[in-house]
């Protein structure tokens, strides 16, 4: 995927003035093909990508963004749909997140039916309902292709207390607006920010909203 090129390290001791800004790790999940990079890739880079192959592991894509004058950087976890690409990576995606992101296809019953099972594996890395989430419905260009209706999606969605959106990674226009999506998490969650400055009891949760551990670690960083 050509976004991997766009992947940069922080050399030690050149940190650029924004690491200083806290940190918003979201983390997107569903089955391969619902469009995760295009997503993430659309929401960093404000456009659709040219093409994208499997992600492999994860790739991150960060963005920095304003809320009532504080400047903070959304850092987007794009990772692998494909069972061969996560299992080395899965304990590293889930610590500490501050919200979830679960995406399935509205042309894919099947990816769907599949969000229970990502669910439960959040759940079992400690990140249940007291983490922020969202429910994404891609693809919604594909009308003539739908599998999944908005009633049946809705109903899921209020099952779990999530939010639904339906979008298009591709052509937004008449649908919830990618960019707005993700800027609704990171209102929600500069506005829990007292709620997240404690870790909850045996520490499996998120962690302030302050350093990543990434940064704390002179990780990844990607300027896309
Ligand atoms: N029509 C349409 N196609 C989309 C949309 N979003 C993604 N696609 C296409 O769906 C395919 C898969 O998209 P990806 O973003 O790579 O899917 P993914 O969920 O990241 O897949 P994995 O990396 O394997 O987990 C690509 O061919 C995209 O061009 C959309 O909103 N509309």
């Amino acid at each position: 995927m050509e976004s991997s090129l766009e992947l940069t390290t922080s050399l030690p001791g050149t940190y650029p003035p924004l690491l200083r800004s806290r940190i918003f790790k979201i983390i997107v999940i569903g089955d391969s093909g619902v469009g995760k990079t295009c997503l993430t890739y659309r929401f960093c880079a404000g456009k659709f990508p040219d093409k994208t192959e499997a992600t492999i592991g994860v790739d991150f894509r960060e963005k920095v963004i304003e809320i009532n004058g504080e400047k903070i950087k959304v850092q987007l976890w794009d990772t692998a749909g494909q069972e061969r690409f996560r299992k080395s990576m899965v304990q590293h995606y889930y610590r500490n997140v501050h919200a979830v992101v679960f995406v399935y296809d509205v042309t894919n019953a099947a990816s769907f039916r599949s969000l229970p099972a990502w669910i439960e594996e959040c759940r079992q890395h400690s990140l249940g309902q007291e983490v922020p989430r969202i429910l994404v419905g891609n693809k919604c260009d594909l009308q003539h292709a739908l599998q999944v209706g908005t009633e049946l999606a809705q109903k899921f969605a209020d099952s779990h207390s999530m939010p639904l959106f339906e979008t298009s990674a591709k052509n937004p226009d008449d649908n919830d607006h990618v960019e707005a999506i993700f800027m609704t998490v990171a209102h929600k969650l500069k506005s829990q920010k007292p709620l997240m400055l404690s870790q909850p009891p045996g520490g499996g949760g998120a962690p302030p909203l302050g350093k990543s551990e990434e940064e704390e670690e002179g990780g990844w960083s990607c300027n896309c």
